[in-house]
Order: C-alpha cells, then sequence, then structure tokens
C-alpha cells in the first residue's frame, strides 16, 4: 500500500503521483457505491504493482473542496482581477476574497491589464494594492501583467502550494496559465468564449508543476451570491476586522449598530477602506435576506 496525491482525473482513471513518479489507477467498485468521487488534489491510499497499473483504496480526509475547478485541499488561489476602469469593481473583488476565505483557500491578487490604463488610474489602482496588502493580501501588479518580474512574483507565490487561478469573466486567467504553462495553449478572449458558449465542458482537470508548486490547469469561478454562512459570521472573513474587533466592546460585534465598535472608529479614522466596509454591509444585507439554512461546515 502507497500513499499518493491525485494529479489528473480523466474518464475514470486517476494518476498518483508518489515517490517521484506518477502510477494511472482506477477506484476500486466501493468508491461508487458510497458516492464518493476522487478529486485531483486528493491525498489517496493506493496498491500499484506497475506504474500502468494500479487501484486507488482510499481518500485521505480533505482540508477542502472547490467545485469549479474540481480540486481537493486547495490552499492558494490567484485572484486575477481586472482594472479597467469598464471592468474593474471591489465589490466583485471583496466577493471572491471572502468566499475564498470561507472555503479556507488564501489568497493572492493578480492585477491584470495594466498596460491599458492612465498614469492616474494607475496611481489609483496601486494605492488600493497598498490598501490590500495592508489587509493582508499580496498583490501582484507591474505595469504589464505579463512582464516577467510580475510572472517571476506569481511563480514565487506558488511555491509550496496547491494553488487555482479565479477570477471573473475576461480577466485574464488562461492569459496567465499559458504564461506560467507555455504548451498548455488554453483558448483566450473570444476563441474561449465560443468554446464555451451554452455548454459545460467537462475537461480533464489537472495539476501541473509550476516552479516549486502546484496549479490547477483549469481556471475557476464560483457564483459567489451565496455565502454559506450566518451573517453574524462573515467578520471572521475580513482579516483585519477580525484583527480589530479584539477591542469592540460587544462580544460578537458585527459592527453595524453596536457602539464603542473598533471597525467603526477604524473607519472613521481612514484606517479601513470604506469601499470594504461597504462591500461588507452589502454581503451582511444579501446573506441575511436569503434566509437559508445554513448547513455549516466543520
Ligand atoms: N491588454 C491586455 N489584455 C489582456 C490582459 N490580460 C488578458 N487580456 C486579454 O483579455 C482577453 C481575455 O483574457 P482570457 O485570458 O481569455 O480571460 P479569462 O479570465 O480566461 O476569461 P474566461 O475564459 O472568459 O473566463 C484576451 O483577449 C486577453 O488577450 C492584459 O494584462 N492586458
Ligand atoms: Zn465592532
Amino acid at each position: 500500500m502507497k500513499i499518493g496525491q491525485i494529479r489528473q482525473s480523466l474518464s475514470g482513471f486517476y494518476d498518483i503521483y508518489a515517490d517521484g513518479q506518477l502510477y494511472r489507477t482506477r477506484a476500486r467498485g466501493n468508491f461508487r457505491k458510497r458516492k464518493i468521487t476522487p478529486l485531483v488534489g486528493d491525498q489517496v491510499e493506493f496498491e500499484s504493482t506497475t506504474p500502468q497499473e494500479g487501484y486507488l483504496l482510499k481518500i485521505l480526509d480533505r482540508e477542502n473542496e472547490l467545485v469549479r475547478p474540481p480540486v481537493a485541499n486547495v490552499d492558494l488561489a490567484i485572484v486575477v482581477t481586472a482594472t479597467t476602469e469598464q471592468e474593474f469593481s471591489t465589490n466583485l473583488l471583496d466577493r471572491q476574497l471572502v468566499a475564498l476565505e470561507v472555503a479556507g483557500v488564501h489568497s493572492v491578487i493578480y492585477m491584470t491589464k495594466t498596460d491599458l490604463l492612465s498614469d492616474e488610474i494607475y496611481a489609483e489602482r496601486q494605492k488600493l494594492a497598498a490598501a490590500y496588502e495592508k489587509i493582508g493580501y499580496q498583490v501582484i501588479m507591474g505595469r504589464h501583467a505579463f512582464e516577467a518580474d510580475t510572472l517571476t512574483a506569481v511563480k514565487q507565490a506558488l511555491a509550496g502550494h496547491v494553488a487555482v487561478v479565479m477570477g471573473q469573466t475576461g480577466a485574464g486567467k488562461s492569459t496567465l496559465l499559458n504564461h506560467l504553462q507555455p504548451g498548455l495553449d488554453l483558448a483566450t478572449g473570444e476563441i474561449s468564449q465560443a468554446l464555451n458558449r451554452g455548454k459545460h465542458t467537462t475537461r480533464k482537470v489537472s495539476l501541473i508543476e509550476v516552479a516549486d508548486g502546484l496549479v490547477a490547469d483549469t481556471p475557476g469561478f464560483s457564483s459567489y451570491e451565496v455565502f454559506d454562512i450566518p451573517a453574524t459570521d462573515l467578520t471572521h472573513y475580513f482579516p483585519e476586522f477580525v484583527r480589530l474587533s479584539v477591542d469592540c466592546k460587544y462580544r460578537g460585534c458585527v459592527h453595524i449598530n453596536e457602539p464603542h465598535c473598533a471597525v467603526k472608529e477604524a473607519l472613521a479614522a481612514g484606517e479601513v477602506l470604506a469601499s470594504r466596509y461597504d462591500n461588507y454591509l452589502q454581503f451582511y444585507e444579501t446573506i441575511k435576506n436569503k434566509k437559508v439554512i445554513y448547513n455549516k461546515k466543520k
């Protein structure tokens, strides 16, 4: 019996990486009965006598699992964010950051389309980038998204992680993956839209080695509409609020109507981004109005 990591899943075969090589395996029948689908990124037990043939026996406990792309044990997301005036929105960015925090995935923000910005807007974006860095998110941003320095920074960020590339439609996810792995040849722009129109393409998913990390070769996007958490938990997914709230007067302060709230004081002092706080309020209301029954995980 060996232990390894699923690196690729393709029509019933699972390629498992262990002690420096890949083993092609199939899942033992009892998996299907128990309705467990092995995912790329899973740590598994398997048996194999040759690299071409073996059986996947057991999936070890998962840290997390994403739906799009379907990958388990992800610990880093590169959140690709287009910076042009037509596309950039702190609301969309914060939604993604919160959704990833809820999934237990750390985010690095990667700014694209900076080459299309005037110097003035570029300077504005730099200011905002500094504010997100202060929150605790690394922001990778250059005057051109795909110049050597910015790509090197992405590769360094990937080191030691299992990562996915996330972001809104057209942000530049496939372009980034193609730069990280020349030869991957993902369709970009209009071609990618034409291919995706009207159908859900089920491609194979692989984890590819980039520098010293692993990244899923399929970019992702979640519908960030519902956070599967109670509204009162939302504050836990804003790292700067978590730090500040130790000084809120009330335990369980949600920083809305409570007096002596450290988050609101920091907001008034300009130490919390007004856009972050506004987005927080909006997400809070959205969750409250959903009236969904929460099946809280963990
Ligand atoms: N000028 C410029 N164009 C970019 C940049 N990044 C991406 N693009 C272009 O924007 C378009 C969309 O890029 P994609 O890489 O396909 O975006 P995506 O996020 O994979 O999009 P979806 O597949 O729709 O989710 C393409 O035409 C890219 O060439 C950038 O930094 N600068
Ligand atoms: Zn508070």
